[in-house]
């Protein structure tokens, strides 16, 4: 759903890319929806505002289902345009950074349907003196491969001006070249109108990409987003029970929306984004008093399969990373 998709190795600096350019940070907890993309920040950059996702390292095999392979390269399929951010200062044997980016576009080619996508390529952690040196040594073979290149430092701030400009000029091109699909793809869908007494509206819309959104609008939902902190579980929760009530996951099965679709809501550059997690109990569990609130109950099944993505993930990182 994001504009920009960064890839890269475990702990390129990816998080913290988004982290330095970004003024919106949205982390979404666990309820009703799960997050989508693991970190979504919004760029402004001159008159152009983007977003840029910032999806978690790949690892060799990725294409294979490796270290959660599919469901983040799913994520970047979302994605206009892919940024490598690529690591200068971490020393592996068998790793170096033109390795790197062969790995990583190894994963997107295998993967498939990613060749369109325009790239560019951050060279990151430049504030480190060795990698200062490497990025001296790698730099003109790194821009043999016919990408802009970009040498940075997200902890010093170096380069990351020219970085994001290049990144909104490439969303910018895009943008028109190819003017808001979004009405013409609408696929109507009953009620598209919020019908009298409802306070929503649900479309299911493309989203440029061959896929396709829920996209949830309505001035309650919208502003109840808006003033929930994700970061805080019981606002999360509560969030949940507002959108139940108001009738939001009912709607969205009744027009059969099915568990892993995108779920937008609200409207504009800043929707917040959610795989859809339609919960069979709902009633018992919106019912279950506060404090004993049985989302966070760790046997949730998508609670349980979370915990269990997280943990294959952090075991392939830390295999990766050799301890
Ligand atoms: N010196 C230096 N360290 C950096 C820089 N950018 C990131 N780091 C460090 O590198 C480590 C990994 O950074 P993250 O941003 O978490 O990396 P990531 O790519 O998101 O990692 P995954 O989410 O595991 O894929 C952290 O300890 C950061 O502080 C940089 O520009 N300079
Ligand atoms: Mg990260």
């Amino acid at each position: 759903m994001a504009d920009i998709g960064l890839v890269g190795f475990p702990s390129a600096g990816k998080s913290s890319l988004i982290a330095a350019i970004s003024r919106a940070k949205p982390k979404i907890a666990d309820y009703p929806f799960t997050t989508l993309i693991p970190n979504l920040g919004v760029v402004v950059a001159g008159e152009t505002v983007f977003t840029v996702a910032d999806v978690p390292g790949l690892i060799e095999g990725a294409s294979l289902g490796k270290g959660l392979g599919h469901e983040f390269l799913r994520h970047i399929e979302r994605c206009q345009a892919i940024v490598h951010v690529v690591d200068m200062a971490t020393y592996e044997p068998g790793r170096d950074p033109l390795s790197d980016l062969d790995v990583i576009e190894g994963e997107l080619a295998a993967h498939g349907g990613l060749d369109d996508r325009p790239r560019l390529v951050a060279l990151n952690k430049v504030d480190v003196p060795d990698a200062r040196d490497l990025t001296d040594i790698v730099l003109d073979d790194v821009q043999q491969r016919g990408w802009p290149v970009f040498v940075i430092s997200t902890k010093s701030g170096e380069g990351l001006t020219p970085l994001i400009y290049a990144m909104a000029a490439i969303v910018q091109a895009r943008r028109d070249a190819a003017p808001p699909p979004e009405p013409k793809r609408i696929i109507i869908s009953p009620k598209a109108q919020p019908a009298k007494g409802t306070e929503f509206s649900i479309r299911q819309m493309g989203d440029g990409e061959g896929g396709f959104v829920w996209r949830v609008e309505g001035e309650k939902p919208q502003r109840w987003v808006k003033q929930t902190d994700f970061l805080n579980e019981e606002a999360v929760g509560f969030l949940a029970d507002r959108l139940h009530r108001l009738g939001v996951e009912d709607e969205l099965l009744r027009l059969g929306a099915k568990e892993g679709d995108a779920v937008a809501i609200g409207a504009g550059v800043d929707p917040v984004v959610f795989d859809f997690q339609p919960q069979i109990e709902t009633d018992t569990e919106i019912v279950s008093r506060r404090g004993s609130d049985q989302r966070f109950d760790s046997k949730r099944p998508s609670v349980l399969r979370r915990r269990e993505l997280d943990a294959e993930y952090h075991a392939f990182k830390a295999e990766k990373e050799g301890h």
